[in-house]
């Protein structure tokens, strides 16, 4: 994805309305910066997953424009749209994940859809469960592992392919605190190595001490928490 102004989001009076007439996001408008780490906070049922959704085109908004790296995201078909979602790593609440395959193959799929040299992905998958306490599950059947482990699971798979745009909803709401520093961990270097990361959250563990910019969701409104600091 190329750049546009330096924004990989912009969002433009966004709302999305699910049928009969629940109003889960209204009037949003928000720019977030290429390379930007944003924490999108907020109560349960506040949104955040409408949110992500709408990003990764999973929903389509009721009203409103979203343009990623200056693209309308409504308006991409067929292999202009496939390669944008190449570009975007989606770590889902609900993991969404092949159970009856294991975890290797889990977070190789989106590096073997991109034709990467298999010596990369074998590399990549050890240094991915290294990094996320789960060396020792690599052959292990993903249906078979906890909550928290398949959450990590969710989580390689979403970076594996390096994408530009990470997004990651609820990605330590399993976790023990040193786990959720390993996680974190992942995602900041991710963000240093230049990916735009969004986390939908509302553990406050995760952001309490951030220098990155938070916004809330409250009513289907986005509000401004803590500005971010320049990095
Ligand atoms: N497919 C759907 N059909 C109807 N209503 C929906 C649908 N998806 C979400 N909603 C409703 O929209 C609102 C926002 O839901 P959303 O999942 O985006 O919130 P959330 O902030 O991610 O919540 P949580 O923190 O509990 O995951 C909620 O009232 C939810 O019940």
């Amino acid at each position: 994805m190329s750049e546009s102004n330096g924004a990989m989001i912009e969002m433009i009076k966004v709302s999305k309305i699910y049928q009969p007439d629940i109003r889960a996001l209204s009037d949003v408008s928000v720019s977030i910066a290429q390379g930007e780490m944003f924490f999108l906070i907020g109560m349960s049922g506040a949104g955040k997953t409408t949110f992500l959704k709408l990003l990764c085109n999973m929903e389509t908004p009721t009203n409103g424009l979203i343009e990623i790296a200056g693209r309308d995201i409504q308006k991409l078909r067929g292999k202009t749209l496939a390669r944008m979602r190449q570009k975007i790593g989606v770590a889902y609440q609900d993991f969404k994940l092949l159970t009856d395959r294991t975890v290797a193959e889990n977070i190789a799929i989106s590096m073997e859809v991109s034709y990467k040299k298999p010596q990369h992905i074998k590399k990549r998958v050890r240094d991915l469960l290294d990094r996320l306490a789960l060396a020792d599950k690599h052959d292990a059947i993903t249906g078979e592992l906890s909550r928290g482990e398949q959450q990590r699971v969710a989580l390689a798979r979403a970076v594996a392919n390096s994408p530009t745009l990470i997004l990651v909803d609820e990605p330590t709401g399993n976790l023990d605190a040193t786990t959720t520093r390993r996680v974190m961990d992942l995602l900041t270097k991710c963000n240093h190595s230049g990916a735009t990361v969004i986390i939908a959250t509302h553990d406050d563990s995760i952001y309490r001490d951030t220098q990155h910019r938070i916004m809330e969701l409250r009513s289907g409104k986005l509000h401004l928490i803590r500005e971010g600091l320049p990095q």
